[in-house]
């Protein structure tokens, strides 16, 4: 029997006045399960992603989920520039009435799991890298213990070896605690790399015009799966024409 989904969404349409972005989408993600999002630039992933997150209303349908704590990663890592790396990890801790020593005790402890140096704690943002960075967003998601992690394109901004560090990550955090995660993505590899199932949007306004489910357990996905699984999905004709690539060679991107 397949598991029971955990994020339910049907029937779903959206409009800005009169732009039409979203048309009718409907489907469903299991808990512990990574569904990705892509599709053209300006289909509207972002907007959907926000919906499921609850900070927008579509106009029309339902998105039905029992996650009590939500949580977005965006590809810039909005910190705050005048706390040092663990009080940014702490400062969601603070809003939930958590004293301030087991705040910074916690940070610390984050920091570590997302392979940051004892030394980088005490460091502004404007003294990490780019990566590290994305590493202390990824730890303040973490600090107030989500069950839904949202992400709109994280990677997007690291360079090649970054993106595929911190995508394994990512993913292991997520089997490890058990997270369900939504992705936004325009890079099909990465699509395939992390995700359990693949959600294609496209057209103005934007529908879901095809569902890929990608089987193999993440630890087994090489270079080799990745690249025959692009493929695969891009052999079917709906995803090609939504990601505009009938003329191109089916590389993919990582
Ligand atoms: N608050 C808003 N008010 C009006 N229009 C908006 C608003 N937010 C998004 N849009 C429009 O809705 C459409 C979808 O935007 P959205 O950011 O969801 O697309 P996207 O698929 O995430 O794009 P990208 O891949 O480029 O990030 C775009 O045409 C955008 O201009």
């Amino acid at each position: 029997m397949p598991p029971a989904p955990a994020l339910s969404i049907q029937g779903l349409s959206h409009s800005f006045g009169p732009q039409g972005v979203l048309d009718d989408v409907t489907f469903s993600l299991p808990v512990g399960r990574v569904g990705c999002l892509i599709g053209p630039s300006g289909c509207g992933k972002s907007t959907l992603l926000s919906m499921i997150g609850g900070l927008s209303e579509p106009t029309h349908g339902t998105i039905a989920h029992a996650f009590r704590h939500p949580v977005f990663v965006f590809q810039d890592p909005c910190l705050l520039p005048w706390r040092d790396a663990r009080d940014n990890v702490a400062f969601g801790l603070k809003a939930q009435g958590v004293g301030r020593n087991e705040r910074r005790c916690r940070a610390a402890r984050l920091m570590e799991v997302v392979g940051l140096a004892p030394d980088d704690v005490g460091k502004y943002p404007h003294e990490l890298s780019g990566g590290m960075r994305q590493r202390v967003a990824l730890a303040r998601a973490l600090a107030i213990e989500p069950d839904l992690l949202l992400l709109d394109e994280p990677f997007s901004a690291l360079d090649l070896g970054l993106r595929r560090q911190m995508q394994a990550l990512v993913r292991r955090l997520i089997d490890q605690r058990n997270l369900t995660a939504v992705l936004v993505t325009h890079d099909l590899a990465e699509a395939v790399r992390l995700a359990d199932c693949v959600f294609v949007l496209s057209g103005k306004p934007a529908r879901l015009t095809a569902r890929h489910d990608i089987a193999r357990p993440f630890a087994e996905r090489d270079d080799g799966f990745v690249h025959s699984e692009v493929n695969r999905l891009l052999s079917d004709p709906a995803t090609a024409r939504a990601l505009a690539v009938e003329d191109m060679g089916h590389g993919g991107g990582q």
